[in-house]
């Protein structure tokens, strides 16, 4: 696979006693945590245990009500980009103008390299309903990463993939996380898809980190090499 250009330097993200409630209903309860720059961080948890709601903060989407969020970056003015479960394109707009919305004609070229390091160079010009579900993430993913974002999160991204293409773009996203270095927050229910792709894993539950760990298995990785931590993970989720 070609390279996708310029690294991104993560940014590094602090988090200090966040809380957040709707309503009555208190979701977080004074979290802190520290990422590096580029550290991939999975976070898993009971449903309900306030995985989406510590990303949508940390996207801002959701409004910080107490506490304190840091994005720790050399440019002020680091972004940060989301995918979600359903791809969110926008129907109207081609593959390639999906991918290069929002950036500055400058970068636009570089950004459509992104739609060939997803293997979709030569359905630039299809619109999503042309594509496939997996193809439509592929597309969605060009586009976070188009973006350069020093902050990457990521909510169950490949939920409603197959099995066997969820497999590849795992693979996929592997290789270009590594090559662009953006620090990534990755929620999902998936443990293969956990470890997998993540250095830490987070465990929320009842509004706080019951479990914090650290990833070292080498990779790529599979089945075999991240036995040991997924049993300890499943035992703390069931
Ligand atoms: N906009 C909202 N208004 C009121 N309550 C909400 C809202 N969004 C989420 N909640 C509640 O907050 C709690 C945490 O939701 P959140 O989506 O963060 O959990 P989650 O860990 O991502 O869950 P899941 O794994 O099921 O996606 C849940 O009880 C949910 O019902």
């Amino acid at each position: 696979m070609a390279r996708p250009g310029i690294p991104t330097a993560g940014a590094g993200v602090q988090v200090h006693d966040l809380t957040v409630s709707y309503g009555e209903h208190m979701v977080l309860r004074q979290v802190s945590l520290a990422f590096a720059p580029g550290q991939r961080v999975a976070v898993v948890g009971e449903s309900g245990g306030g995985k989406t709601t510590l990303l949508r903060v940390l996207a801002g989407l959701l409004p910080v009500q107490a506490g304190e969020v840091r994005l720790e970056h050399r440019q002020p003015s680091a972004r940060v980009r989301v995918m979600f479960q359903e791809d969110r394109l926008l129907p109207w707009l081609s593959a390639a103008d999906n991918v290069t919305l929002g950036l500055p004609a400058s970068e636009r070229g570089r950004g459509l390299t992104f739609l060939k390091h997803v293997g979709l160079g030569e359905r630039a010009q299809a619109f999503p309903h042309q594509l496939s579900g997996g193809q439509r993430q592929r597309v969605a993913l060009a586009r976070a990463l188009a973006h350069r974002p020093a902050l990457l999160l990521l909510d169950e991204p490949f939920g409603a993939l197959d099995a066997l293409t969820r497999a590849s773009m795992h693979r996929l996203l592997d290789t270009l996380l590594s090559e662009t270095g953006a620090t990534t927050v990755l929620v999902t229910h998936d443990l293969d898809e956990a470890l997998k792709l993540a250095d830490r894993v987070l465990v929320l539950r009842g509004g706080v980190v019951a479990e914090d760990l650290l990833v070292s298995t080498p990779r790529p990785r599979d089945r075999v090499t991240t036995e040991p931590v997924r049993q300890h993970l499943e035992e703390l989720l069931h």
